[in-house]
């Protein structure tokens, strides 16, 4: 598809996109790098909309020229898309779960009615033990799999990837780049990255964005040279230090005795799988844990034991803060205490509050705001919006912010409070080059003043945080045991 902009400018409420000059060959792929600004959620709807349609919401002036093609795109915004028709389905038709067009094979075959299509994209998208399962019961990591798999079942002359490889473990991050490079040899590619190491070696071309607009376009050569990631990591420090000046002007922690939280021969199995036993795991205060693991190994299923929402929390020898789980205990005893950010909660965070009081929210444990802050509530929220330079968007719902936004909005919500047990699933999914950059630097001041207790997962290596030295990483036991757990410690780190 050959695309051109000229003298191009096109803004919601939030961003701008802005490209003075810009050609893109049918024969080249890009990749695009934006240091803060999700320039995804304008640019791939600009690029999928027809020659003279315009696209809702945007203003436009300048000139976008395209040739006919068909583009299809694959975001974490498409992945909320699908999810919300899945959970309205279930929710205004009675459609029973069993119905396959919510499995993965059904969401994947009804976008190309092809068995042998189908099959053949469980295959290589390393599906097929899943084909079964319905959306909402995949992981991270799984669910990224099967929005490909959907897209390119679809079929397209140039595919918008968006973020692609957020959420893959470092298994599945090398076979998708191997498999992306052979794609791109038939089909054009565009990737939107906020990762240096995302950009893959074969890619011809890369585009630099800073707040919405192109700075430059270069070649991968000189990428590789460009000074950019210096200039961002100071400035990410400097907010990073606000954000922990803030906290501890508001210092507060509740105190529990160890073990702030303890499972012994800890087992989770559905029907049809088991996902780990024999997890023996115990946090004592001012320790900082890392869980690692492939996609789909169990590390959300434990945090969510931790957290009180996972069904088989009962079923497990749990004690949290000082009390054995099912023993009278509420869980908003054990919410008030837990900062959570995972994309489970992303998605769960389907409410219409402001920006302002979604971050008000981490107070009070809830999704959406139902209670009237007090006025140190509010202030602290603001102070936290300034920081994060979204105080322009105090009032706006939380849903017309783009995924960034709200991300960093959610991450803000969680350290609030200062809870004594911080829980960070994959935290910087969705954030841009700055803000991934600023969330790990404050996360690490967290970690480093021991203001919370960390428990963390990310799968990449670069994302490390020096403060954590304790690691519980899942490897493969037996098919009826499931994962079992390995607890070890980095050098210099006492086993207490
Ligand atoms: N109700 C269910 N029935 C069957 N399997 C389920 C159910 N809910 C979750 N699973 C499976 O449990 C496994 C563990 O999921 P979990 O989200 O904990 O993995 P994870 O280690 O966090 O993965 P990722 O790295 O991709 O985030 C996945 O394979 C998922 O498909």
């Amino acid at each position: 598809m050959q695309i051109c902009f000229k003298q191009f400018s096109a803004a919601t409420a939030k961003l701008t996109l802005e490209i003075n000059d810009w050609q893109i060959e049918s024969a080249d792929s890009w990749a695009l790098f934006s240091t803060d600004g999700d320039i995804g959620a304008i640019l791939t709807p600009l690029l999928m909309s027809g020659e003279t349609e315009q696209v809702a919401e945007l203003s436009i002036t300048g000139q976008l020229t395209k040739s006919r093609a068909k583009v299809v795109e694959v975001s974490l915004n498409s992945q909320q898309r699908l999810l919300e028709q899945v959970l309205e389905l279930d929710d205004n038709e009675h459609i029973a779960p069993q119905d396959s067009h919510v499995s993965v094979f059904g969401l994947i075959f009804e976008q190309c009615h092809d068995q042998n299509l189908t099959q053949r994209l469980l295959t290589e998208l390393d599906l097929v033990h899943l084909q079964h399962s319905y959306f909402t019961q995949l992981s991270t990591g799984e669910s990224r799999r099967l929005m490909l798999a959907r897209a390119l079942a679809e079929g397209a002359d140039l595919l918008v990837l968006d973020d692609p490889f957020a959420g893959l473990d470092v298994e599945h991050r090398k076979s998708l780049a191997l498999y992306l490079e052979q794609l791109s040899r038939s089909m054009q590619l565009l990737m939107i990255v906020s990762r240096e190491e995302d950009i893959p070696v074969w890619i011809d071309h890369v585009g630099l964005f800073s707040h919405g607009k192109l700075e430059s376009v270069m070649s991968k050569a000189d990428w590789d040279k460009h000074p950019v990631i210096a200039q961002i990591k100071a400035q990410s420090q400097e907010q990073s230090e606000q954000m922990m000046a803030l906290l501890k002007r508001h210092r507060h922690q509740a105190k529990f005795d160890n073990p702030l939280f303890e499972i012994k021969h800890g087992k989770v199995a559905y029907s049809d799988k088991t996902i780990f036993t024999e997890v023996n795991w115990r946090i004592d205060n001012g320790q900082h844990w890392q869980v690692k693991g492939p996609n789909g190994c169990g590390k959300s299923t434990l945090l969510g034991l931790i957290f009180g929402d996972h069904p088989q929390c009962y079923s497990n020898d749990i004690h949290i803060f000082g009390k054995k789980r099912g023993t009278g205990e509420t869980i908003w005893e054990i919410k008030k205490n837990i900062g959570m950010v995972s994309s489970a909660l992303h998605l769960q965070y389907r409410v219409n509050c402001s920006a302002l009081d979604v971050i008000v929210s981490g107070f009070h444990d809830s999704i959406g705001l139902y209670q009237q802050p007090t006025a140190q509530e509010r202030k602290i929220a603001s102070e936290w919006l300034n920081i994060l330079h979204m105080s322009q968007f105090a009032k706006t719902s939380f849903r017309q912010l783009d995924y960034g936004q709200q991300r960093l909005l959610l991450i803000a919500r969680a350290i609030v409070k200062q809870p004594t047990l911080l829980i960070l699933d994959e935290p910087y999914q969705g954030l841009d080059y700055l803000g991934r950059r600023l969330m790990k630097n404050t996360l690490e001041l967290i970690a480093k003043e021991h203001l919370s207790q960390l428990l963390y997962v990310s799968h990449y290596h670069e994302d490390s945080l020096p403060s954590i030295g304790r690691y519980l990483t899942f490897v493969p036991g037996e098919p009826q045991q499931g994962y079992q757990a390995v607890i070890s410690y980095d050098d210099g780190f006492s086993p207490d």
